[in-house]
């Protein structure tokens, strides 16, 4: 598991170990841990150190300093390294006269560098880069090292709204922050390198799942198990208009676990037909038992959606409530009195979804998608799963984690439909809701690599690899 703290939490743990640390130490470790990342790098792309050309972008702050110190370090190394200070009258002094004192060059342009290093900004940044730095970063075509963070993009929110660097690798120090997690689009690979910082941190704000982790929370039948026990899975989806929906959400809850599927509504015959091994009924009331449902794919926003999603509820049963299930239940508030105040709930909204549901509480969606979320799932009691290319799950306790997406690929027509499937069978394991959806949602993400592969993938080829991507999490 990946942990994430916020920035007013690193900066209260550095404040704490600064405290008992001699001025400068924890500077001069970070920097060393970019230095040395920064050499591993050379080696590997140009063969060596001796006579590579580095270039610094040195910003006004602390970031800065940490770039002017690693710069120091790589003289070290017989680097050709030459600094361009962005803000002069505020360069960090003692980095900048380390950095001469080592045979550091200071030029006013980029000059044709093997490797550059971003330290414009880093924890204190706030907006895009400024016209000058913006300039200078677009002219960039080697490879970039992002000192902390990549500059421009938002620290705890991952946002970018202007120019912005696109690392190829970010090194930060101890504690991985949210826009590590969040905006994996520009920091490239992330290295976290330890300054000591783990005694001065707290529990973490975030975190983000592993392959391990799903691994270990995915259920694996043991000898005394059978079809009832592992979980009966009910999918209340689709119509005669989008049948597909249905087939897709069953056909993933079929191959989530080896418990039981039964789908209940309009596409019976379709996805009776699709899927040979599920029990399909017309109705939610026919279906039989089961240890958790499904809602909302497909199914309409008219009466008989209201009438389904009220028959789901009145169940009791962990359910999963996604697409046309949350705009009935925008639209119709009164709804969610069929619900068991006991039953966990799981919302699936995209954006334009989360808007529907969420503005009528006054909760809207920013750039800080975390706390929209979590504040959307404390006020409905809900666990809130929110759409994106990193998928933010809150939960209505304030756990939080983040699934960054690999590529845009899984972003394809009834791809949803297949995370809902996946969510619900999770859910009639016995799966704490949260930790359900953060899997579904691991699981999703690397089905959707599998079946992509370089090339468009379809929800059904999505659908196809999920077994893969189960194998590949449970390989750990
Ligand atoms: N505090 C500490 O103990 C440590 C800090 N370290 C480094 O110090 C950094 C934090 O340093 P600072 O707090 O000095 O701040 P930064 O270096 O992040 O930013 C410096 C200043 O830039 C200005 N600024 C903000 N956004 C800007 C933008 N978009 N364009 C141009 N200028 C902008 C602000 O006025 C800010 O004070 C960390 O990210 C890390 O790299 C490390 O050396 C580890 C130890
Ligand atoms: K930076």
């Amino acid at each position: 598991m990946l942990e994430v703290w916020t920035t007013g939490q690193v900066r209260a743990a550095e404040d704490r170990l600064l405290a008992r640390t001699p001025d400068g130490a924890l500077m001069r470790r970070a920097a060393f841990g970019v230095a040395t990342v920064v050499a591993g790098l050379l080696r590997e792309h140009t063969g060596g150190t001796a006579g590579r050309r580095v270039t610094l972008l040195v910003g006004g702050g602390g970031n800065g300093g940490d770039a002017l110190w690693a710069g120091a370090f790589l003289r070290r190394r017989s680097v050709a390294v030459t600094a361009v200070l962005l803000s002069p009258d505020r360069t960090h002094a003692e980095g900048l006269a380390a950095f001469r004192k080592a045979g550091g060059r200071v030029a006013g342009d980029l000059g044709e560098p093997d490797l550059v290093i971003d330290g414009i900004v880093g924890l204190s940044a706030r907006g895009p880069l400024r016209q000058a730095a913006a300039e200078l970063v677009g002219r960039v075509t080697a490879p970039i090292v992002a000192v902390d963070l990549p500059s421009g993009v938002d620290p705890d929110t991952g946002a970018v709204d202007g120019p912005a660097v696109r690392a190829d690798v970010t090194v930060t120090f101890s504690a991985r922050k949210p826009v590590h997690v969040l905006n994996t689009g520009h920091c490239g690979e992330v290295r976290v390198v330890d300054i000591g910082l783990a005694p001065e941190l707290p529990d973490p704000d975030l975190i983000a799942l592993e392959a391990d982790d799903v691994g270990w929370a995915w259920r694996v039948p043991g000898p005394g198990d059978d079809k009832y026990t592992q979980g009966v899975t009910g999918v209340a989806a689709g119509s005669s208009t989008y049948p597909g929906a249905a087939v897709l959400s069953s056909g993933a809850a079929v191959l989530a676990t080896s418990g039981m599927v039964r789908y209940a509504g309009w596409a019976a015959d379709e996805v009776r037909g699709r899927w040979p091994e599920l029990v399909a009924t017309g109705t939610v009331e026919d279906a039989g038992r089961v240890q958790a449902w499904v809602v909302g794919p497909g199914l309409g926003t008219g009466q008989t959606g209201r009438d389904v999603l009220t028959a789901v509820f009145s169940d009791g049963v962990p359910t999963c409530v996604d697409a046309d299930g949350i705009t009935l239940l925008a639209a119709t508030p009164s709804l969610w009195d069929a619900r068991d105040p006991d039953a966990p709930v799981v919302l699936t909204p995209h954006d334009r979804e989360f808007a529907r549901i969420a503005e009528p509480h006054g909760i809207t969606l920013g750039q800080d998608r975390v706390q929209a979320a979590r504040a959307l799932a404390k006020r409905l009691d809900a666990v809130v799963l929110l759409k994106g290319n990193a998928t933010v799950v809150a939960a209505p306790d304030g756990r939080a984690l983040v699934n960054a997406a690999t590529s845009s690929w899984l972003a394809t027509a009834g791809s949803g439909d297949v995370l809902t499937g996946l969510i619900g069978a999770l859910l009639a394991s016995g799966l704490d809701p949260w930790l359900a959806a953060g899997c579904a949602a691991w699981v999703h993400v690397r089905a959707g690599e599998l079946a992509a592969d370089g090339a468009p993938a379809p929800a059904s080829l999505i659908l196809k690899a999920i077994p893969d991507a189960i194998r590949a999490v449970r390989a750990g």
